[in-house]
């Protein structure tokens, strides 16, 4: 095992966060911290943090999980089910994806024995169905336990295995907060197994919970020998020390914001982690990107990616692995060492920020402009299909914006798809970003990804790449929250075969639609802490594909026109 480290590699940078340290140190805050105290973040976050800190102790408190999840996978295995799906968004989902992917060696983007199913892209759902449902279980995660996409994904599964003459209850597992109505279903339902969480740990900090271990442990994972490396970890980020690994990369990263750089680019240079970039993605984006601050984390492909050693003032390139490539920071350690060293981190951070790490209080804004645009669809179909005219249309992609003409009005009046993406990129303020939001099936469409290195080296920009609506869940909160200086590029496409959602009056493809349609409006509203009137910040930009793979070869020659 390996103790996390982190090593301040810039010299500049470590001077600057040398008096961070100090003032941590000096506040004993990671004692306080790791002795799980409210007050560290002021009077106002008390309340919340108060029920959010738990996850300091999970490797003991998570400890009788261990054995009792051996036995239902032991139990499953009996009955010949060894297939783990597992519906869950955000926290419920990150992290068992990294533990997956990570203890099966596989590579970075590559296969490993758990499908994640965050999405309610309907190809993306199909193919999770289509996998051997003889041997599935479904792992229900959701710690509100109310989670739209996640209870969609249920209701198909429950139906489906219904409709295979397999008894659905048997084949669920829920992961749930106490007191949820997902728990009182799983209950009443007489699902295979109800495995109730820690309710004082909030879902992005829930690594180490059963939210993390349920579905790990049913793959097989030895989720003890995780426990185990973050119990190597704790004692030393417990300590009031200049050399506390967490105490270092809150300092850094809270140093490199004062200084202009609210952005940390991460790149694996080597790790041995695979994937961890997207879970810490939801951690830091969710925990700081709040009241008009915070630290916006940019996931890139790896060290020679565009945006990591190229990296300008306004951003710090963080290698999670040993130092590479231009990186000012390096953090190395094992993966549930890694999982308490950027918890901790963040946590701290957020104190010097002086944030609450703990809440996400623009997070619900999305939601509810779903579920507007999905009742005003009343019995169901308008929502996806009666969008507005597109202002161009250019091959197979329509082009359209959200808000009103006066908010539009950085597009000017395009000819044509590259000249629209230039103006959104000339909109894009001076060290602000460009967010490329994918409402596709993350799987098939996968290579949508590479937009984000394109137009990352076609602009000189920084760039983040999301899946939606899986993003909404972890950067959705920082686009609304955090530094305004971010425009948006969200890309639609064509549902060949929609399935729909048993009991309820949308379709996955509608539900998808209505969300990406639902988050472009509330990016162009001129609300959360900016000044009533400003009608020109958060350019939104919908590109709408007729055909999804036509449209990506039009959309990244389009992206190779565009400069800066
Ligand atoms: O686990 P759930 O209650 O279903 O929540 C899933 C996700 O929902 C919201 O978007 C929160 O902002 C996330 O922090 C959370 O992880």
């Amino acid at each position: 095992m390996t103790t996390p480290r982190v090593e301040i590699t810039d010299e500049g940078l470590a001077e600057a966060a040398a008096s961070l340290v100090e003032k941590l140190v000096g506040d004993a805050a990671a004692s306080k911290l790791a002795g799980q105290d409210p007050t560290l973040w002021g009077p106002d976050a008390e309340p919340e943090a108060s029920k959010r800190l738990s996850w300091t102790l999970l490797h003991n408190t998570s400890r009788p999980l261990v054995a009792e999840l051996d036995a239902l996978r032991r139990e499953l295995h009996e009955d010949g089910v060894d297939r783990v799906v597992l519906a869950g968004m955000g926290g419920s989902s990150l992290a068992p994806e990294v533990i997956c992917a990570t203890r099966s060696g596989a590579e970075i983007g590559g296969a490993y024995p758990l499908v994640v199913l965050d999405t309610t892209d309907p190809g993306q759902v199909s193919d999770a169905l289509a996998g051997d449902l003889s041997r599935t279980v479904l792992v229900v995660s959701s710690k509100s336990g109310g989670t739209v996409e996640t209870d969609s994904q249920r209701r198909i599964f429950a139906q489906v295995f219904e409709a295979n003459g397999i008894d659905a209850a048997s084949r669920m597992v829920a992961v749930t907060d106490p007191g949820t109505s997902l728990g009182d279903l799983a209950r009443d339902q007489g699902f295979r197994r109800l495995v109730e969480a820690d309710p004082g740990v909030g879902g992005r900090y829930s690594a180490l919970t059963a939210f993390g271990l349920v579905p790990s442990a049913l793959t097989g994972v030895d989720v003890g020998a995780l426990l185990d490396e973050a119990a190597e970890a704790a004692p030393a980020l417990a300590r009031d020390a200049a050399d506390n690994p967490a105490v270092v990369l809150a300092a850094a990263m809270a140093a490199a914001h004062a200084a202009g750089a609210e952005k940390v680019v991460l790149a694996d240079t080597g790790s041995g982690l695979v994937g961890f970039g997207n879970w810490a993605e939801q951690l830091i984006a969710e925990s700081t990107g709040k009241q008009g601050t915070g630290l916006l984390p940019v996931v890139v492909e790896g060290p020679e990616a565009p945006g990591f050693a190229d990296a300008g003032p306004d951003a710090t390139p963080i290698a999670i692995g040993p130092a590479a490539g231009g990186a000012r920071v390096s953090v190395t350690g094992s993966l549930g060492g890694q999982f308490l060293l950027w918890e901790t981190a963040v946590a701290l951070a957020g104190r010097l920020l002086g944030i609450n790490p703990f809440d996400q209080p623009d997070v619900e804004s999305a939601k509810q402009a779903t579920r507007d645009l999905l009742a005003a669809a009343g019995s169901g179909d308008g929502a996806g299909t009666h969008d507005d005219a597109p202002v161009l249309t250019d091959g197979p992609v329509e082009v359209r914006v959200a808000g009103s003409a006066e908010q539009a009005g950085w597009l000017g009046s395009p000819a044509t798809l590259a000249a629209a993406i230039q103006a959104l990129v000339d909109a894009t303020p001076e060290a602000g970003y460009v967010a490329i939001q994918a409402y596709l099936d993350r799987l098939d469409d996968a290579s949508f990804a590479t937009l984000r290195p394109e137009l990352a080296k076609a602009t000189g920009l920084q760039v983040t790449f999301g899946w939606g609506p899986r993003f909404l869940h972890s950067t959705g909160q920082y686009h609304k929250g955090g530094h305004q200086n971010g425009t948006f590029l969200q890309v639609t496409g064509s549902v060949a075969d929609d399935l729909a959602i048993p009991g309820q009056p949308f379709s996955f493809g509608t539900l998808e639609h209505a969300q990406a349609r639902g988050d472009a409006g509330v990016l162009a509203a001129p609300k959360n802490g900016r000044p009533q009137g400003d009608v020109t910040a958060r350019p939104v930009l919908r590109l709408h594909l007729a055909d999804r793979a036509a449209g990506l070869v039009a959309v990244a020659n389009a992206v190779r026109e565009v400069s800066r």
